[in-house]
């Protein structure tokens, strides 16, 4: 097995990277919003390694808890033996610890290892009103857990129980519950007013023993509100892990909360009263989109619509019309090329476009900027050799969207392959007006970039109806469409030369089969 000393050896020759890590220490959730699965995603989407110790399994939905299993004090002893003997855990968070022994045999690992930090959030009663750990706890929880705690998080519930019944009913209360609760030990509180009456915003209060600080937000009007505290407790211990103060890190998890129950609020799982949320804020995005699991299909590559924002005002054109009428001619990819456009107006007018293209099952990437196809999940950019590089774009992007690279050379082509790009723009195949000093590589120069490479290439550069059918002929199997730019939208009417160029396009393809 390798010892903590070995492995810290093996980072500090600078061939690994120790990653922040969080322990949860928590009851499982068969429903999957909170518990040990929300502590799992929320440590997830904040980048940080969560490793877990489960106290208890619980069989739970949208509608309550059903049953409760504890899991056996040796097996949890067991359990924080397996992870802490090996792992470079820097914080421990604990959700719900269902027994008093189960504590117990928890501050006994901590005092093995007095430098871990450790964030409690005093799980008693579930978001459903199930009970989750009984009033014997409370003397434990009081004498011993909280004046371990580096922070406490308790909701208006946990933390009225926790001093003995007291009302808490206004942000006044709140700040003496958050002082009374300092007193116990812990070095800091964080009092959740998420239940608070009568209050339009979301009001936290928090004190580190010296000043009191009231965190204020837009209370986000949902059901789904499944495992929030949870969450805001594993997002503390993750910003915790990567080295932020106490008052930072709850300020980014109360920010990353409000942000995933605000997207997530029409997300349907269960029947119940209360559902979960999305802390990678993906889902709903999957089902919106028309396509999904969509692959990228080469053939996509046929008649390749690029737009130009000069040529659609000169012609005094939106991009969502020109667009649209390109893809009525029988465009079968679109991008926007909109090199003067503000990025502001760009990110709308992709978006009306995305529209469009969607409705007809045709792909719309964006020319160079992965932020404004991130902004508006287009379904890929297009980047040249001195743009965004293709690896970084692929990490930024994911493995679902599509990347075109701009190639000249067969050695460039190469590259686009290793480095992940799905197709090869490449040319100018002949000279161009388009795009200010581009060299031309000729049908020769496309030839060699197509044998260079397995990805499909779509040809550029000067091309319209009276030379598309001889850049298709050069034959060559992966050469699988052309693009063009002035052919389409520096012409009074996009719709007749769209038609003009799929009729020599298909009348080559009919020939050649
Ligand atoms: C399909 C396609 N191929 C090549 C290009 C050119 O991209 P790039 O080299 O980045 O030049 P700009 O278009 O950004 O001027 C393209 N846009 N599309
Ligand atoms: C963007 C680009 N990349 C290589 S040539 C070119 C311009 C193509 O425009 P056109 O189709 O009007 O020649
Ligand atoms: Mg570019």
């Amino acid at each position: 097995m390798a010892t903590r000393e070995g492995a810290a050896t093996v980072a500090a020759e600078g061939s690994k990277i120790r990653v922040a890590h969080v322990l949860t220490v928590a009851g499982s959730d068969s429903g999957g919003g909170a518990g040990i699965q929300a502590d799992l995603k929320a440590c997830g989407a904040r980048g940080v390694y969560c490793s877990t110790v489960i106290t208890a399994l619980t069989a739970q939905n949208t509608a309550g808890v059903q049953g409760v299993n504890m899991v056996s004090e040796e097996f949890v002893a067991e359990q924080l033996k397996s992870v802490l003997s090996d792992m470079h855990v820097d914080v421990v968070k604990t959700g719900m610890l269902p027994s008093v022994g189960i504590v117990k045999v928890l501050l006994h690992s901590l005092n093995e290892f007095p430098h871990l930090a450790l964030v409690v959030d005093p799980v008693m009663v579930s978001t459903s009103g199930d009970v989750l750990a009984g009033p014997s706890i409370l003397e434990v929880f009081r004498e011993e857990l909280l004046p371990r705690a580096d922070i406490v998080t308790p909701n208006l519930r946990e933390a009225s129980t926790l001093l003995g019944g007291k009302q808490i009913e206004t942000v006044a209360d709140m700040h003496e519950a958050a002082k009374l609760l300092h007193d116990m030990g812990p070095r800091n509180v964080l009092v959740k007013g998420g239940d608070l009456p009568g209050s339009f915003d979301a009001v936290d209060v928090f004190f580190d023993g010296e000043e009191f600080y009231e965190l204020r937000s837009a209370r986000v009007r949902t059901h789904n509100t499944h495992g929030t505290g949870c969450t805001l407790a594993s997002c503390i211990a993750a910003e915790l892990a990567k080295g932020s103060p106490t008052l930072s890190a709850v300020k980014v998890a109360k920010r990353f909360v409000e942000t995933a129950l605000d997207y997530s609020k029409e997300i349907v799982v269960g029947d119940g009263p209360q559902g979960p949320f999305d802390h990678f804020l993906m889902l709903k995005r999957e089902m919106q989109g028309s396509r999904k699991h969509w692959i990228f299909e080469p053939s996509r590559l046929f008649l390749y619509a690029v737009t130009d924002s000069v040529m659609n005002k000169n012609w005094d054109r939106s991009i969502t019309d020109a667009v649209k009428a390109a893809i009525e001619g029988g465009a079968t990819i679109v991008q926007l090329r909109e090199k003067e456009a503000e990025t502001g107006y760009f990110i709308e007018a992709a978006k009306s476009c995305l529209e469009v293209c969607r409705s007809h099952g045709v792909s719309l990437l964006i020319n160079d900027r992965v932020d404004v196809a991130l902004a508006c999940d287009a379904d890929g950019v297009h980047v040249g050799q001195s743009d965004m590089p293709v690896r970084v774009a692929r990490a930024l992007l994911g493995p679902d969207k599509i990347i075109g690279v701009s190639c000249k050379t067969p050695e460039q082509a190469h590259r686009a392959w290793t480095d992940g790009a799905d197709y090869i723009g490449c040319g100018g195949v002949y000279p161009t007006n388009t795009k200010a000093n581009n060299k031309t590589i000729g049908l020769d120069g496309l030839k060699a970039v197509c044998l260079a490479s397995k990805l499909p290439v779509v040809a550029i550069g000067g091309i319209g109806p009276s030379n598309a059918g001889a850049v298709m002929e050069i034959g060559a199997p992966n050469l699988k469409g052309v693009a063009v730019v002035s052919a389409l939208f520096d012409r009074e009417c996009i719709v007749e030369e769209a038609r003009k160029l799929r009729a020599t396009l298909d009348k080559g393809k009919t020939s050649n089969s």
